[in-house]
């Protein structure tokens, strides 16, 4: 694996030249943040990253591969972007199992995948009745079961209470120790201080700034032994026993 490398990325949305000129690395087995203020190109880039939008200029690589033959890399590639996209009339394992057949996994990942996300309770509910934070872990166990080598993240928190954004960051964290090379979008700066090793700064279609969290807090991660308000309200609001993303009843 070699992750994802940008090298004068130009893209536009619109006739609007969004990304222009990003040069970037995002290596395997770390989760690289991508931040930055609305508008400024974050799921854009995302979406260049997993085929969904073409690069007008400069180039770079995705797994060994340039960044324009995705039909090399696509199917490598895991993300969740403008939030979940599910089959609403169908269940939750279903949805599952509908992706775990079409990349041509065996369907015990589908379980196992909602296991994982704490979804496993409620493996008959019909995607279309989920909460917003349900659909979410929904749409990354769908990621996660393909067992993909690039992750790409986009607001993963956004509908989730605590007790899951906890989990999701044990999830991330295991993800990179597995090799994968994750992105995460954010303006969740918990998240991003809990889950990152890296930081891009995208700002005016540029990337500004690119490097270790610990660089840019000025010194080593902080021992997590004080815990935050996030750990607090997590320890009061999990049920007793929960794992992974939360238990559903
Ligand atoms: N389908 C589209 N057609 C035209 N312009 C678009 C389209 N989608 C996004 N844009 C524009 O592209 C720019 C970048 O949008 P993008 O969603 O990539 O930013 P972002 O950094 O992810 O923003 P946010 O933090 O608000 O999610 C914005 O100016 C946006 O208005």
């Amino acid at each position: 694996m070699s992750g994802v490398v940008l090298e004068g990325l130009v893209a536009a949305r619109g006739t609007r030249r969004v990304l222009d000129g990003v040069s970037a690395s995002f290596p395997p087995g770390r989760v690289t943040g991508l931040v930055g203020t609305n508008g400024e190109g974050k799921s854009t880039l995302l979406r260049v990253l997993c085929g969904l939008l073409r690069p007008t200029a400069g180039g770079g690589s995705v797994l060994g591969h340039p960044l324009d033959a995705p039909h090399r890399y696509v199917h490598r590639v895991g993300a969740v972007i403008d939030g979940p996209a599910l089959l609403d009339g169908h269940s939750v394992r279903r949805n599952a199992e509908v992706v775990a057949a079409s990349a041509g996994v065996p369907a015990g990942r589908a379980a196992e995948a909602l296991e994982q996300v704490g979804l496993a309770g409620a493996s008959a509910v019909r995607a279309g009745r989920l909460s917003m934070g349900m659909r979410q872990r929904l749409s990354l166990a769908t990621v996660l079961l393909r067992d993909p080598d690039v992750v790409l993240l986009d607001e993963p928190t956004n509908g989730l209470d605590p007790v899951a954004v906890l989990g999701l960051a044990t999830i991330i964290r295991a993800a990179a120790a597995e090799g994968r090379c994750v992105v995460v979008t954010s303006h969740d700066v918990h998240l991003l201080e809990r889950v990152c090793d890296r930081v891009i700064v995208l700002r005016g279609g540029r990337a500004v700034h690119e490097g270790e969290l610990a660089e840019l807090l000025g010194g080593p991660p902080a021992p997590p032994a004080v815990p935050g308000l996030a750990d607090r309200l997590g320890a009061l609001m999990a049920p007793a026993g929960a794992s992974g993303m939360g238990v559903v009843a």
